[in-house]
């Protein structure tokens, strides 16, 4: 089964949102989800196990029984860079070792991964986020969180991706500034610029939940997807 890496402009962006959203609009399709969060900076204990907000979430929409760890194999206490986390507590974050682990996820059912921050924020040495993705074999979905300087952030992300090699399969937009009157301004800059289709825009939610996010998520890509590999020539 194939998956997918959500990646995004930057940290807050709307990634937990977009990809939470996802797991929502596929399980309506049909399909049996598996979600990673496989670095996350920004944990808390919950008896005795770090656990982090974002794979917590994930951890809720899957119907599957999933060990906590095997959602969020690298939990960091502190939410700050995760390499730099990592490097304070005598750490170096395994990279390898979690793209193997995202590997037998996909290999068995559709697998949606949520990066940490963006495309090149550093995981271990010259490792980033874009490693991790490039050696997990998903194609990449890029979430760009509309507010001033997404244009130029947006741009150079899929620069990045596609000059790095990976699959960039769509962006999705989410409106983080509902005072900004701009908004569909620049939705329709990135509409004509951007080398990979939108799979949707997320408007300024006053109560954002998954359930509502997947309301504005179009999924009719991955659906193609999942049934070519289903049924293959
Ligand atoms: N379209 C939207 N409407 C309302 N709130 C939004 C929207 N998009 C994002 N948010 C809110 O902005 C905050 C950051 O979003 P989210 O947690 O999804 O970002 P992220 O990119 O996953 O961040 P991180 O890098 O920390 O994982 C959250 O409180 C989320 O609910
Ligand atoms: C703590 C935060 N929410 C993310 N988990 C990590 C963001 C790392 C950003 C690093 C950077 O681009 O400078
Ligand atoms: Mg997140």
């Amino acid at each position: 089964m194939p998956g997918l890496f959500v990646t995004g402009t930057d940290t807050g962006v709307g990634k937990t949102l977009v990809s939470a959203g996802l797991i929502v609009a596929l399980q309506r399709q049909g399909v049996e989800v598996m979600a990673m969060k496989p670095v996350a900076a920004g944990c808390h204990y919950v008896a005795g196990q770090l656990r982090n907000e974002d794979a917590e979430q994930f951890h809720s929409l899957l119907n599957c029984q999933t060990d906590y760890s095997t959602i969020n194999p690298c939990a960091l206490e502190a939410a700050a860079a995760p390499h730099i986390v990592a490097a304070e507590q005598g750490q170096r974050i395994d990279v390898d070792g979690l793209a193997a682990a995202i590997r037998v996820q996909s290999e068995q059912r559709f697998t949606l991964v949520e990066g940490a921050g963006g495309w090149r924020v550093p995981l271990a040495g010259h490792e980033d986020v874009g490693t991790l993705a490039l050696r997990s074999n998903l194609p990449v979905l890029l979430v760009v969180g509309i507010r001033l300087g997404c244009i130029n952030h947006a741009l150079l992300s899929a620069e990045a991706i596609l000059n790095d090699g990976a699959n960039l399969l769509g962006w999705v937009a989410s409106d983080l500034e509902p005072e900004d009157t701009r908004l569909d301004a620049q939705v329709a800059a990135l509409d004509e610029r951007m080398p990979a289709p939108r799979l949707g825009r997320l408007p300024a939610f006053a109560q954002p939940s998954p359930s509502l996010a997947a309301e504005y998520l179009d999924v009719s890509s991955l659906m193609e997807l999942i049934e070519a590999l289903k049924n293959p020539i």
